[in-house]
């Protein structure tokens, strides 16, 4: 019987993540291969993997329909889930930052508009500067807004820097680090306590090991 459901996007952090678990001791069939099947169970029956849309990773959590996830912490922000943020897996990092062209300045305008995949972190970032602005939600190829007059400038994850260098753009302001997180759905965090509480720490005692 499987007692623990975790969720899991599709993309990225998947191979990071099978990782994690075979260090364990946790054995997952290799789900990073090409496949249409969603959901994987580990040798024992004890954890399930159910492979979502990454940007969903935090309403099955909340919902309670995984009792845990494993979601980059940009989407975790742009979600505003309630669910516990447990465990910073050091995997996956990257980071947000503001950009544009490279002669862009905020100027005098009284409203600039920003596109990004992730309204909600921009619209907080500016609200801290005290600077309102207009967003404009894009699903992908957010580069391409200021290069087209869709936007002044845009709000997006940056890992190597090569799609802004590809496209003629720079980094304007830097806002936050961005690293995969474990997220627990708050009802089972008191219903599974010790499953989930040993799992956390085995997580936490291996991620500690890799930073040495
Ligand atoms: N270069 C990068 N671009 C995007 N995400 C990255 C990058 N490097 C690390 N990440 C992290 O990996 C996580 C998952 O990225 P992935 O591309 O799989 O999903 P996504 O961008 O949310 O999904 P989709 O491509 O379906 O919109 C991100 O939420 C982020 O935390
Ligand atoms: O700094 P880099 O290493 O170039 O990585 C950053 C790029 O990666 C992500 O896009 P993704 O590949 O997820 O494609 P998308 O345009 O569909 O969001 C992100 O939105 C940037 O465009």
């Amino acid at each position: 019987m499987n007692e623990i459901t975790i969720a899991l996007g599709k993309g990225r952090l998947e191979s990071f993540t099978l990782q994690a678990f075979k260090k364990l001791g946790i054995e997952f069939p290799d789900f990073t291969k090409d496949s249409r099947k969603l959901i994987f169970n580990d040798r024992e029956n004890i954890y399930q993997i159910v492979l979502v849309k990454a940007s969903d990773v935090p309403t099955y959590v909340e919902k309670g329909a995984a009792d845990i996830g494993i979601v980059g912490k940009d989407t975790l922000l742009e979600s505003g889930a309630d669910v516990f943020e447990v465990l910073d897996l050091g995997f996956g990092q990257c980071k947000f930052a503001v950009a544009g062209l490279p002669d862009y300045t905020y100027g005098s305008a009284s409203k600039i508009t920003v596109a990004s995949k992730y309204p909600n972190v921009a619209r907080n970032f500016y609200h801290k500067k005290g600077m309102s602005i207009e967003t404009i939600k894009l699903n992908g190829s957010v580069e391409l807004a200021p290069l087209i007059g869709l936007s002044d400038v845009i709000v997006d994850i940056v890992e190597t820097g090569t799609t802004l260098k590809e496209n003629g753009l720079v980094v304007l302001e830097d806002i936050s680090e961005i690293s995969a997180r474990l997220i627990v759905n708050k009802a089972s965090f008191k219903t599974k306590t010790d499953r989930i509480h040993s799992l956390i720490e085995e997580m936490q005692s291996i991620v500690e090991r890799e930073m040495v």
